[in-house]
């Protein structure tokens, strides 16, 4: 199974979203990391076949989508970014409805709408409105409309805004075991949501596809470049100009603990640490804040 993006453009007005990408789609998890304006979402609703591309194409083991419609479709599972329930639908309601659309055998809509609300920890609030919902429920039912027709492509767009940290962890474990056989993509800004869990990650910048690989392969561009040391507290708002710190931490005694990115250690004391994804990340887009809500 395989989903081929061949020199994909989007153009709005004087604004190219995306530009000229090229990428290949083979099953498992890829996480799809990029900051605002990137044009994540832009191609994310190309790829599930509700934008069109000014130009370039998308075939789904060689057939261009646009030419298969409704197959394409039963196939296909979306969490949009901006998600517009039916608020006065009760939860249990609305899934129902959605299996409706989507063609989901009858006898198997219950089975499988019971499944996904207790694999989603939304069992016990079924019988309520979608508008009393917390915006983590919210996002969890999104989920689980996603996942209705058991679908061999899940596009999800920003699919952990909202979550606790609990059910962070449901939900990578969750994607991970869905994702056998099955291509799940998925656009984030928290970086570590998806870092354990992702096959392949595409980073994006500017409508640009920068790079492709596994988190491992990734991270090698940014070895050598993070450092940790501890620093007297005083000093910080010193070592914060002349830094980039990704994170710090008072250990007591006057002391904070600093992890930094540098070429060259900016400290006596620093001592090399083994990259992570949104070390590079920082890398790559250093005015941008990652948001580790959850950490
Ligand atoms: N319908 C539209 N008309 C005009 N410009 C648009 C439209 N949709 C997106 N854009 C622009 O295209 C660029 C890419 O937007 P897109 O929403 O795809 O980025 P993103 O990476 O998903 O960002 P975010 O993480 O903020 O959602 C942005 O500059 C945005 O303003």
């Amino acid at each position: 199974m395989e989903l081929t993006i061949t020199n994909l453009k989007k153009q709005f007005k004087d604004k190219t979203a995306v530009d000229d990408v090229s990428l290949s789609l083979t099953p498992g998890v890829w996480g799809l990391l990029g900051a605002n304006g990137a044009g994540k979402t832009t191609l994310m609703r190309m790829i599930a076949d509700i934008l069109n591309p000014t130009s370039g194409k998308i075939l789904y083991d060689g057939k261009d989508i646009h030419t298969m419609g409704e197959a394409y479709r039963n196939l296909f599972g979306f969490l949009p970014q901006d998600f517009g329930f039916f608020q006065d639908f009760t939860v249990k309601d609305y899934l129902e409805y959605v299996a409706a659309l989507k063609d989901v055998p009858a006898r198997e809509t219950k089975k499988k709408i019971d499944s996904l609300l207790d694999t989603l920890t939304l069992s016990n609030v079924k019988s309520k409105k979608i508008v009393k919902l917390s915006g983590g429920m919210k996002r969890r039912v999104g989920i689980a409309q996603a996942m209705l027709n058991d679908p061999k492509i899940l596009i999800m767009d920003e699919p952990t805004a909202g979550l606790d940290p609990g059910e962070r962890v449901r939900f990578r474990n969750f994607i991970s075991e869905f994702s056998h056989g099955r291509i799940v993509l998925i656009s984030t800004h928290i970086v570590s949501d998806i870092e354990y869990i992702s096959t392949q990650n595409a980073i994006m910048k500017a409508g640009k596809i920068l790079d492709v690989g596994t988190t491992d392969e990734l991270v090698k561009q940014v070895v050598g470049k993070v450092w940790t040391c501890m620093v007297p507290a005083d000093k910080m708002p010193m070592y914060e100009m002349q830094l980039r710190i990704i994170n710090q931490r008072s250990e007591g005694d006057n002391q904070v603990s600093i992890r930094y990115l540098a070429e060259e250690a900016k400290t006596s004391d620093s001592v090399m640490a083994p990259p992570r994804l949104e070390d590079l990340y920082l890398w790559l887009f250093p005015q941008e804040e990652t948001s580790e809500e959850g950490k």
